[in-house]
């Protein structure tokens, strides 16, 4: 009874708003900095919201692994409920059997392996449309600059489109607004810290207006996607390569699926699939690609393993990554540093006790993969950019080391780790490959900024610019 009534350690809180003011611009971030002081399970009241926050890879395991089935739902998200048709996606869903069969159904049907590869000649065309473009600037002789944080987003958001949708979208499709801005609206909107989700009885008014935002931008999202439905229920026989909209259409009417799935349930989980892959690739490859310009020595490490490997006389393929090595590591400390998401937001669904202390039922639990991945007992020299650190070592992203958990670990892990995996590579070890990059004015690499962004995805607060030269030997 002593025992479970005991709460972890945290700061100390103010009546009715608990520790919210303590939260700033960067929750990541602030999280991590009273953890430092207070340890590895600390508690905080978000207004009326208990909330543990998890902080080493001990406790994450626990949370993760040890008592997955207890933390494997997720918190209220007040916003999100409108673009996820009452929590029939799977982001937002909380536990139980619909998402179980959910889960199954997409993992089978639309980010298995097979499926995968089907978009292999998809993105290789894609990849050697933006190659095209940058060999374009680079005729300016080493002067002009590229955005790579446009390129990068806008690449990322045509092949998940092309794979999600069978088309690529324009920013001028989807009215004034833009699809890929309608997109991003949704990501911040979601990630906007909302005070209906933490005073519950605040829902309904919506002081902030995010529910009528997010209302207003669902709308015009659920008209366009019913659209591509329909063109896709007009010219379903005419495709070999199936993209997920004929996938879940022909589920849908085959009713193989063994629970309720109509058309709102295709419409949240083809939402889900962008919303899940855009940002979080685009973001990754900018990080990355930020790290090597910051350390040329590492840059050159990769490109001359790129030219062992591959050769000066093509482009990298999918098939060239598992041979490169250096590459993996550079890409396991640049998910280190900056995981896409690193907040991983969990529900307890009952009362556990995890070390001696008593995680009630109804809390949230956020595992900080920000803390986790900098923990000094594993990480030595924590902030540096060191790939070196992997040479020795099997420790992987793929959810089974606690000390790097960029895709999470256990039930609600990323399933579409293995696409992720092959892109971010790809993508980087392609611009590397296929040019040398300077940074612009002469900017020397200790002074480029890597102020990070907040929202469900951290991005980079201000665009990536690098100048290219080309380095291949053909045309
Ligand atoms: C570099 C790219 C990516 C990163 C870093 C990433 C990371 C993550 C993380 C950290 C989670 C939450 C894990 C947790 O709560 O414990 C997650 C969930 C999810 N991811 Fe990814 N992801 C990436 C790409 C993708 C892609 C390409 C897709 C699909 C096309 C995808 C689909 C999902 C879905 C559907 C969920 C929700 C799973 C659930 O709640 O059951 N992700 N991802």
């Amino acid at each position: 009874i002593k025992n479970k009534k005991k709460r972890p350690p945290g700061p100390k809180g103010i009546p009715i708003l608990g520790h919210l003011l303590l939260l700033g611009e960067n929750p990541t971030q602030d999280f991590h900095k009273l953890s430092l002081k207070h340890g590895p399970i600390m508690y905080l009241k978000l207004g009326l919201l208990p909330t543990y926050v998890i902080s080493s890879p001990e406790s994450a395991e626990k949370i993760l692994k040890t008592y997955d089935h207890v933390f494997a739902s997720r918190p209220h998200n007040e916003t999100a409920q409108y673009i996820s048709y009452g929590q029939r996606n799977l982001i937002f869903s909380k536990y139980g059997a619909y998402w179980r069969n959910m889960k199954k159904l997409c993992t089978v049907h639309l980010l298995s392996n097979m499926k995968i590869n089907s978009f292999r000649s998809t993105r290789s065309e894609e990849i050697a449309l933006m190659i095209k473009a940058i060999k374009d600037v680079a005729r300016g002789h080493g002067r002009v600059a590229v955005d790579l944080s446009a390129q990068v987003s806008s690449l990322s958001a045509n092949l998940s489109c092309l794979m999600v949708f069978g088309k690529k979208f324009m920013d001028e499709d989807l009215g004034k607004r833009g699809f890929k801005s309608l997109v991003q609206e949704v990501t911040q909107l979601a990630a906007t810290p909302n005070l209906g989700d933490v005073f519950p009885f605040l829902g309904v008014i919506d002081l902030q207006g995010l529910t009528r935002r997010m209302k207003d931008t669902a709308k015009v999202l659920d008209e366009f996607v019913e659209k591509i439905i329909d063109e896709h229920v007009h010219d379903v026989d005419q495709k070999k390569n199936k993209d997920f909209v004929d996938t879940m259409m022909a589920i849908m009417q085959s009713g193989e699926a063994e629970f309720q799935f109509d058309r709102r349930h295709v419409k949240a989980v083809l939402l889900d699939m962008l919303v899940a892959s855009i940002d979080t690739s685009s973001s990754s490859i900018e990080w990355m690609l930020s790290e090597l310009l910051k350390n040329p020595d590492i840059m050159k490490k990769l490109q001359i393993e790129l030219e062992e490997v591959v050769g000066l006389h093509r482009m990298v393929e999918e098939s060239d990554l598992e041979n490169l090595k250096y590459l993996n590591m550079v890409f396991k400390e640049s998910f280190r540093l900056h995981a896409a998401a690193p907040l991983l937001l969990h529900e307890a669904m009952e009362d556990c006790m995890v070390d001696d202390f008593c995680i009630k039922k109804g809390s949230q639990v956020i595992v900080n993969a920000y803390t986790v991945h900098r923990d000094p007992n594993y990480w030595p020299e924590a902030d540096k950019f060191l790939p070196e650190r992997f040479l020795e070592s099997n420790v992987d992203v793929r959810g089974r080391d606690f000390q790097l958990l960029p895709f999470g670990s256990g039930r609600r892990s990323c399933p579409g780790m293995q696409l992720a995996l092959i892109i971010v590579r790809l993508v980087v070890a392609q611009l590397v490959h296929c040019f040398d990059w300077k940074l612009p004015n002469d900017m020397q690499p200790k002074d480029l900024d890597m102020s990070e962004q907040f929202g469900i995805v951290i991005g980079r607060a201000n665009h990536l610019m690098a100048v290219p030269t080309n380095r291949l030997q053909h045309k």
